[in-house]
């Protein structure tokens, strides 16, 4: 039998009400949400990631200055001017758009079980606590490992190589976003090296597909989570729905067009000794568009998913 996920399900029914397992039940602290006029007030820290590598060093501490606060006050900023040319985001998601409308029975040598071995995953519930123990996400996602091994799906043709490609690219920018947060914490920047190049470092990509839902208030695309990597990267496409929570209200980004979301994760907490919080963060879902988000992270190969 074939894998049927939730774009299956919408391409092949006609949904005019979210299924019970979809159903998610609302806390009251997930509506504590900024009021329009508190929204218009608040800017999620922008960083222009060219002075890091090519600005003055007045430009570049002053960058560095701003990833601190940037990492103390909201766990979350975006990096704009990162040299990703918007023909590979572009190119990636329609790669990966392919993916998802592979049929069930295409899909299904993918689905597996997320373990050590470094194979691509497929899953359309998984579900990141107890508390969610029973509701499926109004998500699809495929996750691969791309580094150190480089293990992305076959099918479609060319996924491959625009994958490898970004996973190259993103994994400088991490690089260099890592050391300039080591430099604002006083740690030593070869430390970086040794933490993202050993072995055990692995850096995994997901992309998450969020089709429309009828009902988008009843559903969750994703459910408030933290990371468990050091840092968090984030590419949509032109479609809003991630939340970040920052001083005990959910904010919606809108992300300027091109930029890359960061957040601060699991491993970043540690490594600042607390100073820089991992994140919450969820996904909410429409009922107009589909919305992709590209996600790279880092994490250790016997750690169970980044989400
Ligand atoms: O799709 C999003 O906006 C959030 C994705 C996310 O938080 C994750 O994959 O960890
Ligand atoms: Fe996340």
């Amino acid at each position: 039998m074939g894998v049927i996920m939730i774009n299956d399900l919408i391409k092949s029914t006609n949904l005019i009400s979210v299924p019970s397992e979809y159903a998610f039940p609302a806390k009251p602290e997930d509506l504590n949400m900024l009021t329009e006029k508190e929204v218009e007030q608040v800017t999620v820290p922008v960083i222009d990631f060219s002075t890091l590598t090519s600005g003055s060093p007045d430009q570049r501490s002053k960058t560095i200055e701003d990833l601190q606060n940037a990492c103390q006050d909201w766990g979350f900023f975006m990096v704009v001017n990162h040299g990703v040319p918007e023909s590979l985001k572009n190119d990636l998601i329609a790669s990966c758009m392919k993916f998802f409308d592979l049929s069930p029975e295409e899909k299904s040598p993918y689905r597996g079980k997320y373990e050590i071995d470094p194979r691509i995953v497929l899953d359309h519930e998984t579900n990141l606590n107890t508390a969610v123990d029973s509701v499926s996400f109004w998500r699809d996602q495929f996750r691969v490992f791309v580094h150190p091994i480089f293990h992305p799906p076959h099918s479609p043709e060319g996924l491959s190589e625009v994958l490898s490609e970004y996973t190259k690219r993103s994994r400088d920018i991490m690089k260099e976003l890592l050391k300039a947060i080591m430099e604002g914490l006083d740690l030593e920047e070869d430390g970086i090296e040794k933490l993202i190049e050993q072995k055990s470092g692995a850096q995994i990509f997901s992309a998450n597909l969020y089709p429309p839902c009828p009902q988008p208030e009843l559903a969750i695309g994703l459910p408030p989570h933290a990371d468990h990597g050091l840092l968090t990267l984030l590419m949509q496409n032109d479609v809003d729905g991630l939340h970040i929570k920052n001083k005990g209200k959910w904010v919606a980004v809108n992300p300027t067009p091109n930029s890359i979301m960061v957040n601060t994760g699991d491993h970043m907490e540690i490594l600042s000794k607390g100073k820089y919080k991992s994140v919450f963060h969820r996904a909410v879902v429409n009922n107009k568009e589909t919305r992709i988000s590209l996600v790279m992270t880092n994490g250790s190969p016997n750690e169970t998913a980044a989400t």
